[in-house]
């Protein structure tokens, strides 16, 4: 979604000029095939950049990612000349009476993380406390739950709130549905028939991921096959890119899996999935673009939300270090994202 804007897509195709003269580029290509599944090599050869993995299963080598190579390819210069929106625009789908906080922790990180615009569409009750954690959030009270909807009122409110999202869809670089969105039944249909206009990637943890294998593969988990389950899983939902998070994140598009096992935090507060969630959202836009303005190869199809949920997942891990390191045991979520802004200038400085 999204097209690239003008101005840094001629500063990053002089960027990849620049780049493909430079001695390093045959082992960003080389990273760049690897995540790519039909690679000359097919992914079989191995370099500095990429490290197979013990847990290799039948669906193929498990590589641990060369994750910061990645932030530092996809993450855009900063220029004086690019204008509001041109770093990324994310929306958030997200947020009921229960739960503000998730919707919060994901959008403001990707405020942090350096996109421009960040939005939230949430419930009508969840709007004002959202609005009321920060300013800089804008902030959508179109989505209703069931309480507040009665039974012969339910076809026209769910088509006028699809209505109302879907002028804003096309806008959007990227969007993230789910954080505190809750299991109301009204509000999970809304949602749904939300996502099929806007194709969405999934970002599971134990629990999702255990419940999208029951209900997708008719199985349980099996960390013996672990990569190919997961395979599986991303081809039989159609070609969707999925990460399982936990000790390390394992990201596949069913076609190649890759992981950062990079330390993070031994704390696991709730709501860090909600800052990758935020973060993944703007490396994968970024990614997008960066993929648009640097003509790869015909056979190097690279998926940018591969390379956005890699370049997520280390930045969190980054940050939730840095966070546990000042705080210790009472490292919250907040904490880390105050640590978001110095884990990415430690890999990528912004006057670069
Ligand atoms: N401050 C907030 O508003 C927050 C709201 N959240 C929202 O809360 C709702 C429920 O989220 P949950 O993550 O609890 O949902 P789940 O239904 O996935 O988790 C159910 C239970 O499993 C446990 N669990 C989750 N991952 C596990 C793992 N890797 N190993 C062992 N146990 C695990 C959880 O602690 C929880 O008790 C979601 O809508 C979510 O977005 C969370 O994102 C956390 C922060
Ligand atoms: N066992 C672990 N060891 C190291 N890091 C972990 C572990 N489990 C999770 N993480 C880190 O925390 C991130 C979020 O995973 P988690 O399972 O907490 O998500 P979540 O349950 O969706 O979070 P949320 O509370 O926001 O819903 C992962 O991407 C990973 O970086
Ligand atoms: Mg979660």
């Amino acid at each position: 979604m999204g097209a690239c804007p003008h101005a840094w897509q001629h500063q990053l195709q002089h960027r990849g000029r620049m780049w493909a003269a430079s001695p390093a580029f045959r082992r960003q290509l080389f990273l760049l095939r690897s995540l790519a599944p039909t690679c000359a090599d097919g992914g079989r050869a191995s370099s500095s950049s990429l490290r197979p993995h013990a847990m290799s299963a039948a669906a193929g080598p498990v590589y641990e990612a060369d994750a910061e190579a990645v932030v530092r390819r996809i993450t855009p210069p900063l220029d004086r000349a690019r204008h509001k929106g041109q770093a990324g625009k994310i929306a958030i789908i997200g947020g009921c009476r229960e739960y503000t906080g998730a919707p919060y922790f994901a959008a403001i990180s990707a405020l942090k993380v350096g996109a421009d615009l960040s939005h939230v569409f949430c419930t009508k009750d969840a709007a004002t406390v959202i609005k009321s954690y920060s300013p800089e959030l804008i902030v959508h009270p179109i989505l209703e739950e069931s309480y507040s909807v009665r039974d012969d009122e339910r076809e026209s409110v769910s088509s006028s709130i699809l209505t109302e999202v879907i002028k804003w869809v096309e806008r959007f670089d990227c969007i993230v549905v789910g954080p505190g969105l809750g299991r109301d039944s009204f509000l999970m249909d809304c949602v749904s028939n939300i996502m099929r206009h806007a194709r969405q990637a999934n970002i599971p943890n134990v629990y999702e991921y255990k419940r999208l294998v029951q209900k997708i593969l008719n199985c349980e988990v099996n960390e013996e096959n672990a990569s190919e389950q997961l395979t599986a899983l991303c081809q039989k939902i159609g070609g969707v890119t999925i990460m399982k998070k936990g000790k390390a994140d394992v990201i596949s598009d069913g076609k190649k899996v890759t992981q950062v096992s990079t330390f993070g935090s031994p704390r696991r507060c709730g709501g860090q999935g909600d800052i990758l969630s935020g973060s993944v959202a703007v490396f994968s836009s970024w990614a997008r673009h960066f993929l648009l303005s640097n003509e790869q190869p015909k056979e190097t199809s690279v998926n940018p939300m591969v390379l956005g949920c890699i370049a997520g997942s280390l930045l969190l891990r980054k940050a939730a270090a840095l966070a546990f390191e000042k705080n210790k045991r009472s490292t919250v979520t907040t904490d880390i994202i105050e640590f978001l802004g110095q884990s990415l200038e430690d890999i990528c400085p912004a006057g670069r």
